[in-house]
């Protein structure tokens, strides 16, 4: 028994499932999850000393690398001065004005402290600007783990509840809860007109993820975006963007800037708190000047806009503006993604790829799949023998197929190379 077993079973004893967030859990894959002791750029070491190389970079954040020498600095100087005060800092304006100035449909941001919180209070403050209770969300898209998203929810739920039914995902969440939630298939033009034509009037909000990656990587097409934003345009409705994962890793301008959507909520998370627990909700001040203390949609967090957490936050963005930063990065995941592809293409395995920024998706199937039912007919068993074929030889992917992939700008050619190498082994012993 390894170091990694024991303290899985150690874990098991006062964790639920031996993890603090389901899908670290190996539950798709099997197996024992790794135990991290110590990270580095692209590395982490496991409590046994195995280096693995992440593809992962805790599910989006880390895009300048683990333990990045600046970030780190940013931080120690911020924990000098104490962890929170729950009073403001002047590092939250500045935090809160180069978000407003990266994402320019963000006239004005709240911090929070999970994305979670992000989309849940974006959705509270939809119903409240419009007076209305029906939210509209698309299947396999994850926003979180608040009650009312948590039907046909992606990511951890899809390896564990039956994500096809239009129920709760979850226990725990009463089908009472659910009944204004409705769920659309995602790219599906017609539905969503068909929805609007009957219900138009009684949407508060649809909520996306304009790149999905709790399903894999899923991209919308140009239609469906413009057809999304003319509806609820019309109809009045707030279209919340959940940028929580593609937020400042697609694109400085996350999703947004590259779809040329203007959405009139944005949720971010993930790199704008450089791995800290740290996410934001903002947009139209319109709608923003509705939440406490100037209006009567509540929302508050003892540790939200942390002042170790906006350190991070602020360095990482400081580092991501760089110029060449974004140019680097996505070439990186595309030179990634296709030395997997004709690593696969050599060994006559059907496979697809795909990649936005520092995001990228792989599919055992003949083709790049544009829903969640496209994404369940792939095939799942070839991809858990990937998974371990890769993870024996030191490279750390997604431990589900329902999960996207991340690379950071420490990914460098070597890198990639030690990478490629293994998919080649991997995919000839497949
Ligand atoms: C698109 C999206 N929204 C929301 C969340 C929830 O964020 P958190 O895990 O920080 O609560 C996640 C990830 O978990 C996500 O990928
Ligand atoms: N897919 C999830 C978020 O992006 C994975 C993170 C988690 O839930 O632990």
């Amino acid at each position: 028994m390894g170091k990694n077993d024991i303290l899985f079973e150690r874990a098991q004893k006062t964790i639920p499932g031996g993890v603090n967030s389901p899908v670290r859990a190996f539950r798709q894959v099997g197996g024992t999850p790794r135990f991290v002791a110590k990270a580095k750029g692209p590395y982490f070491w496991d409590a046994e000393g195995t280096r693995y190389i992440d593809l992962i970079m805790s599910w989006g954040p880390m895009i300048a690398g683990h333990a990045n020498p600046e970030v780190v600095e940013a931080v120690k100087q911020a924990a000098e001065t104490s962890f929170s005060y729950g009073a403001p800092t002047e590092g939250e304006i500045e935090l809160a004005e180069r978000i407003c100035q990266l994402v320019p449909s963000i006239e004005q941001v709240r911090m929070v402290s999970s994305g979670t919180e992000a989309t849940m209070s974006a959705l509270r403050l939809a119903r409240g600007h419009t007076g209305r209770d029906l939210i509209i969300k698309f299947e396999g898209c994850y926003h979180g783990h608040a009650d009312s998203l948590l039907v046909k929810a992606g990511s951890g739920l899809l390896t564990f509840a039956d994500s096809t039914q239009n129920a709760p995902s979850s226990g725990g969440v009463p089908q009472d809860l659910v009944k204004h939630t409705l769920v659309l298939p995602y790219n599906d033009v017609q539905a969503l007109k068909e929805v609007f034509v009957k219900q138009g009037d009684q949407v508060a909000a649809v909520i996306i993820e304009p790149f999905a990656g709790n399903m894999n990587l899923i991209k919308p097409s140009k239609e469906f975006l413009s057809t999304l934003r003319q509806l609820t345009s019309e109809h009045g409705s707030v279209l919340i963007y959940d940028e929580v994962m593609t937020g400042f890793r697609v694109a400085l301008g996350g999703a947004q800037s590259l779809q040329v959507i203007t959405p009139d909520l944005t949720c971010l998370g993930k790199v704008m708190g450089g791995g800290m627990p740290m996410a934001a909700f903002g947009g139209k001040k319109e709608i923003m000047s509705k939440l406490a203390p100037l209006g009567n949609v509540y929302q508050a967090g003892t540790l939200s806009g942390n002042p170790v957490a906006v350190a991070a936050g602020l360095k990482t963005l400081e580092i991501i503006s760089r110029e060449g930063f974004f140019d680097c990065l996505t070439g990186q995941t595309e030179k990634l993604m296709s030395g997997f592809k004709l690593a696969a293409d050599e060994a006559g395995v059907p496979f697809a790829v795909d990649s936005v920024g520092g995001m990228f998706g792989f599919y055992f199937a003949n083709e790049v799949p544009t829903s969640f039912e496209a994404v369940t007919k792939t095939d799942i068993e070839a991809f858990k023998k990937f998974f371990h074929l890769m993870l024996d030889q030191g490279v750390y992917l997604a431990p589900s197929a329902y999960e996207a992939g991340f690379t950071s700008i420490t990914h460098d050619n070597g890198v990639l190379e030690e990478i490629i190498t293994a998919a080649k082994t991997a995919f000839k012993k497949l």
